[in-house]
């Protein structure tokens, strides 16, 4: 539904996206993860039609996006990451106007209006003006907006920014319901677990090179086998290192400043194993404590495990 060969965009030295290969099946909700300006926003406008690519392709439901820009923009729901307020139309005469835009027939307007302020959670706000909706409602309308043309794929550009944890929630919970419509979406975040209950795949960026992509079926797996603890003592320097990768369940070993950050993939009755044999070597341990798992960290271990640099 969506494919990318070698997209490329350069901006005079600045290489926003390079070798962009992406393969996205039709209904396949994928995360595009990244940091500001790791490229993210380039790489969907590509797709969009409204950035063009300096080389490489995209095709959007079979159509090349610089050849048949036309037809892409039929078949697609772009929400950017940053869209204005139209001060005097009511939410209701806001999607009117844009399905209007599109073509959409009349006796279809109405009814798909109401079904997807239904599914946005909007219905009561449908007479209220769209400058007076919150940032959080005012995202959740632009999904609407995005669908009211009903086109196959949806390419939406960090939907859940600049809002707040409960509407973040509330944004979410509209994303994962995009997936009973059966579309093909393509959402980009610079926060990972923001995707984790919405995405099929996830995908990172970083400085404008896809450089892991995987299930999210297989990250949650692999995110309730591993644990993270972080340890911290005087004098742990190389023999200690040593010492933890001796251990067959310590999967990585990061220094901090101080002490040690390990994922760890064995029982609770091996780490206290782990910990009374570090101490019976005798080093001095004055901290060994269990924090959540950074599923970012997570996921970069599970893509270099599938391109066999780690086991
Ligand atoms: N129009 C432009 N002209 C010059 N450089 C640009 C332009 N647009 C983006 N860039 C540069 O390209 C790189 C990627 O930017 P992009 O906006 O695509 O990243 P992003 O991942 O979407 O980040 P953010 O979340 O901050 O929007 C950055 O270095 C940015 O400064």
């Amino acid at each position: 539904m969506i494919l990318t060969q070698n997209l490329t965009k350069r901006y005079g030295k600045t290489l926003a996206v390079n070798n962009l290969n992406l393969n996205i099946e039709r209904g396949v909700i994928f995360g595009l993860v990244g940091e500001n300006g790791a490229g993210k926003t380039t790489a969907l406008s590509m797709l969009a039609t409204l950035t063009l690519p300096s080389s490489g392709r995209a095709y959007v439901c079979g159509h090349e996006v610089t050849r048949e820009p036309q037809a892409v923009r039929r078949s697609i729901g772009y929400m950017p990451d940053s869209f204005g307020v139209y001060d005097d139309l009511t939410v209701i005469e806001y999607l009117r106007f844009f399905a209007q835009c599109y073509g959409v027939e009349r006796r279809v307007i109405s009814r798909r209006a109401e079904e997807l302020l239904e599914r946005v959670r909007l219905a009561d706000k449908r007479e209220d003006y769209v400058n007076h909706l919150s940032r959080g409602m005012q995202q959740r309308l632009e999904v609407a907006r995005c669908l009211m043309h009903d086109p196959d794929v949806l390419i939406l550009d960090e939907p859940s920014s600049g809002l707040d944890p409960k509407s973040r929630l509330e944004m979410r919970s509209v994303l994962a319901g995009l997936r009973d419509l059966g579309k093909t979406v393509i959402v980009s975040t610079h926060i990972l677990n923001e995707l984790a209950e919405v995405a099929d795949e996830v995908g990172i960026l970083l400085r404008g090179e896809l450089v892991a992509v995987a299930a999210v079926q297989v990250m949650v797996q692999h995110s309730s086998a591993y644990r993270t603890i972080v340890i911290d003592g005087r004098d742990l320097g190389d023999r200690f290192m040593k010492a933890l990768m001796g251990d067959p369940h310590v999967a990585e070993a990061r220094p901090l400043a101080p002490g040690w950050e390990i994922l760890y993939a064995g029982t609770l009755a091996q780490q206290a194993e782990l910990l009374s044999r570090l101490v019976s070597e005798g080093f001095a341990i004055t901290q060994f404590r269990e924090q959540p798992t950074d599923i970012e960290q997570l996921f970069l271990r599970l893509a270099a495990i599938q391109e066999g640099v780690v086991t």
